[in-house]
């Protein structure tokens, strides 16, 4: 499927930016550590995410876990700078990702580094919306048309769901190019510096050589029976649904 969209068009940002008025990443809603280097339990940081990372990756039992914890990363009033160990997804990376045309599902894109399973990649990054707006934007949307809306839906307990919505369409980084397969490479996690809308990080499901299309599932990995069948899925892996993934908001 050729990609239609004007995708010249759409603007470089470098930071999450927030339609949302009273939201902002730089003061933090949550108390900060009194550690320099937050490796022990007396973090209270660490402690709020149990421990997911291992030296710089997320931990595999954390990525294979359907029940994950929150991940809550050191935030602005904490003590600890930028080389803390709980500060994963906060450095700046210098990877060189590529987009390219898939022939068959558009653009999408591959990196010249390779990665460690549990390895930080990306973050998602994009306009933030409320709900109302994500669905809005959503109906304007043909089946056929790409789409660069995530909805992302955070279960705390059998009554409470927060969700998380972000537009890539109009302002994005590389990610907007990452492609569906339901074999990823990927995994999407919510991760919580300031606020208390999550950062949307992508970390390495597994080994990824130089080169390899990155990918993710659309329907974040749920057995959750994906709500309506849009367009035909093209990953071509051997457990491929046979339609691409799409979340009502
Ligand atoms: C976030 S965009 C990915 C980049 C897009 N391919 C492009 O050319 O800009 C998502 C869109 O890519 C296409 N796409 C992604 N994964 C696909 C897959 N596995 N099979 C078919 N099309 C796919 C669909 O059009 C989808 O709405």
């Amino acid at each position: 499927m050729a990609s239609n969209y004007p995708t010249a068009l759409f603007q470089r940002i470098f930071k999450r930016e927030y339609s949302i008025e009273g939201i902002s990443d730089t003061e933090s809603y949550y108390p900060g550590c009194h550690c320099k280097t937050c490796l022990d339990s007396q973090c209270s940081c660490l402690n709020k995410s149990k421990y997911v990372y291992d030296e710089g990756f997320l931990k595999i039992d954390h990525i294979l876990s359907k029940f994950n914890y929150p991940i809550f990363e050191c935030n602005s009033n904490c003590v600890c700078d930028l080389n803390c160990a709980n500060r994963v997804t906060q450095r700046d990376y210098l990877y060189c990702f590529q987009v390219f045309n898939t022939d068959y599902k558009g653009l999408g894109l591959r990196c010249h580094t390779q990665f460690s399973t549990g390895q930080f990649v990306i973050e998602f990054i994009g306009e933030i919306i409320k709900v109302r707006e994500a669905k809005k934007r959503l109906e304007k949307l043909n089946t056929i048309d790409p789409c660069y809306i995530i909805i992302l839906k955070e279960h705390a307990g059998d009554t409470k769901t927060f969700i998380t919505c972000i537009d890539a369409t109009l302002k994005g980084n590389e990610s907007r190019f990452i492609n569906h397969s339901c074999k990823p490479n990927l995994t999407i996690m919510p991760v919580r510096v300031n606020s208390i809308l999550p950062h949307l990080c992508m970390f390495a499901l597994k080994d990824i050589p130089i080169g390899e299309e990155l990918t993710y599932d659309y329907a974040g990995g749920s057995d959750v029976i994906v709500d309506k069948a849009t367009s035909v899925c093209l990953c071509k892996s051997d457990n491929c649904r046979g339609y691409l993934p799409y979340q009502d908001v």
